[in-house]
């Protein structure tokens, strides 16, 4: 690496300069790598900063991974380290000491900006008398922004958190990543605990509730694991997807529902799609995950975002103008983590560069996702992905052809180029084969509303909407 040209900002970068650094790089690789590899080589990665932002220490676990990272990370994260700073920075590798949990230590799963701690169950942790939750205390009705897209599930958590083993039972959420569905459920345990400090409650990713289930297997321990997860108050489980084909978590599952529901405990669950949509998980279990209530959590719309990048930013304790806010959430728009990871950019972007923060900082310190989305999104990649989904001709898109079978898909794709482009209504009208703007304003309304009212359809459009976000 070069020597630093200008040190002006040595010795006088704020204290939370650092860790932004480290985890707006750690954001940008999330993006770039396929996610395998950001998860096995890039994310137990431990990071320290030099208070004066000279020189970055990353910390690997064993000799063979500090090879490996070396030879085929260490140039591109000091490549980034530079460009997000916009200086040099001296970045080095070194083997973890054992300290390594010590707070100045920043890893990609440090809790900032509201991220959700390892999951982790209890398995061999749960020492007898010592219940650990695996609550996120930061994560509370409070800090979650209330908006159309989440409000039904919200009112119904706050509903569990207050009145638990009532109404409801079990509570299914349901919805794309990142949309805070997680939040959700530790902001349901949190409140639950607030008000009554003895009750047992546990949340855990399902990850971990399989992983618990063949420890228990292995070391003939399952009295002991139905003890533990029958005699909970609130059962907090995420992502159960994640069950797909585990025949034996399955049937564990299924004991600890009924047992649960049987003395009135609550259950509250997650996935990415609604009970029916879940694929390989025996029927007995989705019907019963179905029984009590099942809702959705969209993705966030527009004052949404607004509203979330304005109080995050203020719990990060800088303003962001609210003229600001409403560039970066129109230009973010998929989900709330990736808000997220916007935010830290700009927060970081400003702190580095000693610049308020105003839409032409937030274009500079964005330039990379916003040119990613322009290249990525056009209405004729739309059209074509919309085609091919519904086995229908891109031709026919722009064709005068009536028929519900092309009629349907073209407004679907009519609606997404609204969504996911910043063309205007007229201009979509025109790439549509020169329709009437009215047209395209009927279909953009049209799948908008049903949208809601359909879970099908919004499921398939979900669809659409990460293909296309790639
Ligand atoms: N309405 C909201 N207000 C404030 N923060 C939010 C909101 N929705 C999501 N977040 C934040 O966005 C991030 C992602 O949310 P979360 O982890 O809960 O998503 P998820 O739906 O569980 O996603 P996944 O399926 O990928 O696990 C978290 O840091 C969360 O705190």
């Amino acid at each position: 690496m070069t020597e630093g040209q200008n040190s002006s900002l040595a010795g006088h970068a704020s204290p939370n300069a650092g860790p932004s650094l480290w985890l707006a790089c750690i954001d940008q690789l999330a993006q770039e790598l396929p996610e395998q590899q950001f998860n096995t080589w890039i994310k137990p990665l431990v990071a320290q900063v030099a208070d004066d932002l000279s020189k970055v220490t990353i910390f690997v676990a064993n000799r063979f991974k500090l090879d490996w990272v070396r030879a085929q990370y260490s140039g591109r994260i000091s490549g980034l380290l530079e460009k997000l700073y916009g200086q040099s920075i001296q970045v080095e590798l070194a083997l973890a000491p054992r300290e390594i949990s010590s707070k100045r230590y920043i890893s990609a799963t440090t809790p900032e900006l509201g991220s959700t701690p390892e999951p982790a169950g209890l398995g061999d942790d749960a020492a007898p008398g010592l219940f650990k939750n695996r609550l996120n205390s930061a994560l509370t009705f409070d800090t979650l922004v209330e908006g159309t897209a989440n409000r039904m599930a919200r009112a119904a958590a706050m509903h569990v958190a207050t009145t638990p083993g009532q109404l409801y039972n079990p509570l299914f959420i349901y919805g794309g990543v990142g949309l805070g569905k997680t939040h959700l459920m530790h902001a349901v345990g949190n409140k639950l605990l607030a008000e009554r400090p003895d009750a047992k409650v546990l949340y855990i990713h399902a990850e971990q509730f399989v992983s618990d289930v063949v420890k228990a297997y292995q070391r003939k321990t399952f009295d002991e694991f139905k003890e533990r997860y029958h005699s909970l108050d609130l059962l907090l489980i995420d992502d159960v997807q994640f069950f797909a084909n585990k025949d034996r978590t399955q049937e564990e599952f299924f004991n600890a529902f009924e047992a649960l529901l049987a003395k009135k405990s609550h259950i509250v669950m997650t996935s990415d799609t609604y009970p029916k949509g879940l694929a390989d998980i025996h029927e007995r279990l989705v019907s019963r995950f179905d029984a009590g209530l099942t809702v959705a959590i969209e993705p966030p719309e527009l004052e949404m975002r607004v509203a979330i990048l304005i109080n995050k930013s203020r719990a990060e304790g800088a303003e962001m103008p609210e003229e600001v806010a409403f560039f970066v959430a129109k230009n973010v728009r998929s989900n709330v983590r990736e808000l997220e990871g916007a935010l830290r950019k700009i927060l970081a972007y400003s702190r580095f560069n000693q610049k308020e923060i105003s839409i032409q900082l937030a274009r500079d310190a964005l330039r990379d996702l916003l040119s990613i989305q322009n290249r990525q999104i056009s209405v004729e990649n739309i059209q074509k992905t919309v085609a091919d989904y519904y086995k229908i001709k891109v031709a026919d898109m722009y064709s005068k052809k009536r028929p519900a079978s092309i009629a349907r898909p073209r407004q679907i794709a009519m609606y997404l180029a609204k969504e996911l482009t910043q063309k205007s209504l007229p201009e979509i009208g025109e790439l549509f084969g020169g329709r009437d703007h009215t047209t395209v304003l009927h279909a953009v309304r049209k799948i908008g509303g049903e949208r809601q009212q359909m879970t099908e359809l919004n499921q398939q459009l979900h669809v659409l909407e990460q293909t296309l976000k790639g």
